[in-house]
C-alpha cells in the first residue's frame, strides 16, 4: 500500500481485497469493513478493489471530514461500467465531476426548484395528495383494471404488493417535475415498468459496485455478475426518457412553450448555446442521462425505503400505535396529512429518521474520489483514491447512538418530545449531498403518514417480511412482499 495510508485489509492479485470482503459477508460485503475496523482498532481503513486504492471512513467524525473536503468531491469517471450506461461517455450527475458536474448540478437544482423539486410548492403537493387519495380509494374499493390487480388483491382485507403499489406516486411525482406532465393512475403501466427496471438495475450489483467494477473484463460473461441486467435496467429508463425528449424536440415544443417543464428549459438552454456558438456541457445526451439519474432513485430507493418503513410498523406495533395516535390527534380522520403538519408530528418524523438510520439503504453512500494528493485524518491520500463513507457503520456507532441496534424513534426527540438536530446522514452531506433529499423526505412523509392514518399493516403468511428479508445491490432494498392493509375504524 502507498506510504502513510490507513491500516489495510489483506488482498490478492487482480481482485485486491474484494474476496476478503465477500468472505466476511458474501451478500452484504460492506459489513466486513466493521470486522476489520474492530480488528485494527481504527476509524479509517484502506483496501484495494481491483486496481483501485480505497480509503473507508468508518465513523461519524471521519465521514463528516471526508464529505466536507472539496478535494474529495470527485467521482469514478473513467469506468467502462458507468460509461456503458451513458452512451460510452461521462454524462449525468452521479458519475461526473469538476466544472462539468458543478454546472449540471447547479442548473438542474436551480430550474427543477421552479417545478416543485426540493421546496414546498402548493401545486406539487396538491398533485401528490391527489395521487395518495386515489391510492387509498383504490385500496378501499379494489383493483379496477388488470394492471392494478398485479399489485392489489381483495380478501378479508385488501392486500398490496410493496414496494410496487407505491411506484405510480413516486415515479409520477418526479416525472411531473421534469416533464410537466401528470400521468393518470389508469395509464400507469409504463411508470410501473420503468420502476421495475430501476429495481433491476439497483439489485444487479452490490454496495461495492460488484465484481464488474473491480474487474471490468467480467462483463463479457453475460449476466453472471449482474452486468447485463444492470445495463438493461438503465437502458429501459433512458429509452423511456429519450422517446419523450425526442418527441418534444420534433414538435418544437421547447421553442414555443415558455415555462412548462424542466425538459423545456434544458432544451432551450441547448438551443441558446448553439445559437451563440458556445461550447458547453449542455447536450441532448447529457440531458437524457441527467434525467435518468434523477429518475432511477425516485423509482427505486424512495419506494423501497417507504415499503421498509411499513414493514417495520408490523414488527414494532408500539411504534406504529404512537405514530397513529399522533396523526389522529393532530390531523384527525377527515383529511390527509399535509407538509404543514410535519412540524406538529415529531414522533412520525422521528420514526422516518429512525428507519433511514437503522436501515441505511445506501450503506457506503456513493463513492467519492480524491482529485489531488492530500491528507485525511493524518494519513496521506494519493490522487485518484476512492473515498468511501461507511454510513451504515456510523449509523450504528455505539458512542453516537448508545443502543444502535434498537429501533427507537425516541432517540431523535428531546425530553419535551421535540425533534432536535439530526446527527444521522442517510442522504450523505457536503457538496455531493443527495440532490433528492428534500424531495424524498417530503414524499416519504406524505405517503407514509397517509398509509398509517388509514391502515394497520398486517403480515401475510409466507411472504418475505422479516426485518432482514432484503436484497443486496447498489443499494439495499426490501424483498417484494404482499402486506395486508386493514382499514382503521
Ligand atoms: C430514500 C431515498 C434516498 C436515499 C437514502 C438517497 C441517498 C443518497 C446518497 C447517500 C447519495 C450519495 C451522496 C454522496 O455522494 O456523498 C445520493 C446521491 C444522489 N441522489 Fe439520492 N437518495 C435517495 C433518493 C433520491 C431521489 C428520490 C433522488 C432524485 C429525485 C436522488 C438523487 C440523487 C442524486 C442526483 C445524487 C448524486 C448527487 C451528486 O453526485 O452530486 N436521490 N443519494
Amino acid at each position: 500500500k502507498p506510504p502513510n495510508t490507513p491500516p489495510a485489509i489483506p488482498r490478492i492479485p487482480i481482485w485486491g481485497s474484494y474476496w476478503f470482503l465477500l468472505w466476511g459477508n458474501y451478500k452484504f460485503p460492506y459489513k466486513t469493513f466493521d470486522y476489520y475496523a474492530k480488528k485494527y482498532k481504527t476509524k479509517v481503513l484502506s483496501c484495494h478493489l481491483g486496481d483501485y486504492f480505497v480509503i473507508v471512513a468508518q465513523d461519524s467524525s471521519t465521514c463528516k471530514e471526508l464529505l466536507n473536503k472539496k478535494e474529495f468531491d470527485g467521482r469514478i469517471v473513467d469506468s467502462d461500467y458507468f460509461k456503458a450506461r451513458a452512451f460510452g461517455k461521462q454524462l449525468g450527475i452521479f458519475f461526473v465531476d469538476g466544472s462539468y458536474w458543478q454546472e449540471q448540478r447547479r442548473f438542474a437544482l436551480r430550474h427543477m426548484r421552479d417545478f416543485g423539486f426540493g421546496r414546498r410548492q402548493e401545486k406539487w403537493e396538491n398533485d401528490v395528495l391527489h395521487e395518495v387519495s386515489k391510492l387509498i380509494e383504490i385500496i378501499n374499493t379494489g383493483a379496477h383494471n388488470d394492471e392494478e390487480k398485479t399489485v392489489l388483491r381483495s380478501g378479508t382485507y385488501p392486500t398490496a404488493l410493496f414496494p410496487d403499489i407505491l411506484f405510480h406516486i413516486t415515479a409520477g411525482s418526479i416525472w411531473a417535475i421534469i416533464s410537466g406532465e401528470k400521468i393518470d393512475r389508469d395509464d400507469h403501466e409504463q411508470l410501473r415498468r420503468i420502476s421495475r427496471a430501476a429495481m433491476t438495475l439497483q439489485r444487479n450489483a452490490d454496495t461495492l459496485g460488484g465484481a464488474i467494477l473491480q474487474t471490468p473484463w467480467l462483463r463479457h460473461f453475460g449476466n453472471i455478475f449482474g452486468y447485463k441486467k444492470f445495463i438493461e435496467g438503465n437502458k429501459e429508463i433512458t429509452d423511456y426518457i429519450r422517446e419523450y425528449v425526442d418527441e418534444r424536440v420534433l414538435h418544437g415544443m421547447a421553442a414555443h412553450r415558455e415555462d412548462d417543464s424542466f425538459i423545456d428549459r434544458y432544451l432551450r438552454k441547448i438551443e441558446d448555446n448553439r445559437k451563440r456558438g458556445s461550447t458547453s456541457s449542455f447536450s441532448r445526451d447529457q440531458l437524457l442521462i441527467l434525467l435518468t439519474d434523477f429518475m432511477f432513485p425516485s423509482l427505486s430507493a424512495l419506494p423501497s425505503s417507504i415499503a421498509t418503513c411499513i414493514k417495520y410498523m408490523m414488527h414494532f406495533p408500539e411504534v406504529k400505535k404512537k405514530v397513529q395516535d399522533e396523526i389522529d390527534s393532530i390531523v384527525g380522520p377527515d383529511r390527509l396529512p399535509i407538509l404543514e403538519d410535519r412540524k406538529m408530528l415529531p414522533y412520525t418524523e422521528a420514526t422516518i429518521r429512525e428507519l433511514l438510520r437503522y436501515e441505511t439503504s445506501t450503506p457506503l453512500g456513493v463513492p467519492h474520489v480524491a482529485t489531488e494528493n492530500t491528507l485525511f485524518c493524518g494519513y496521506s491520500v494519493p490522487a485518484n483514491t476512492i473515498m468511501l463513507t461507511n454510513l451504515a457503520a456510523m449509523h450504528h456507532e455505539p458512542e453516537l447512538w448508545g443502543d444502535p441496534y434498537r429501533f427507537r424513534p425516541e432517540r431523535f426527540l428531546n425530553a419535551n418530545g421535540e425533534l432536535y438536530k439530526d446527527p444521522s446522514l442517510p442522504f450523505s452531506a457536503g457538496h455531493r449531498v443527495c440532490a433528492g433529499e428534500t424531495f424524498s423526505r417530503f414524499l416519504f412523509f406524505l405517503i407514509f403518514s397517509a398509509l398509517m392514518q388509514n391502515y394497520d399493516p398486517l403480515f401475510v403468511p409466507g411472504e418475505p417480511s422479516a426485518l432482514d428479508d432484503n436484497h443486496s445491490g447498489l443499494i439495499v432494498t426490501p424483498k417484494d412482499a404482499w402486506i395486508q392493509l386493514k382499514p382503521r375504524a
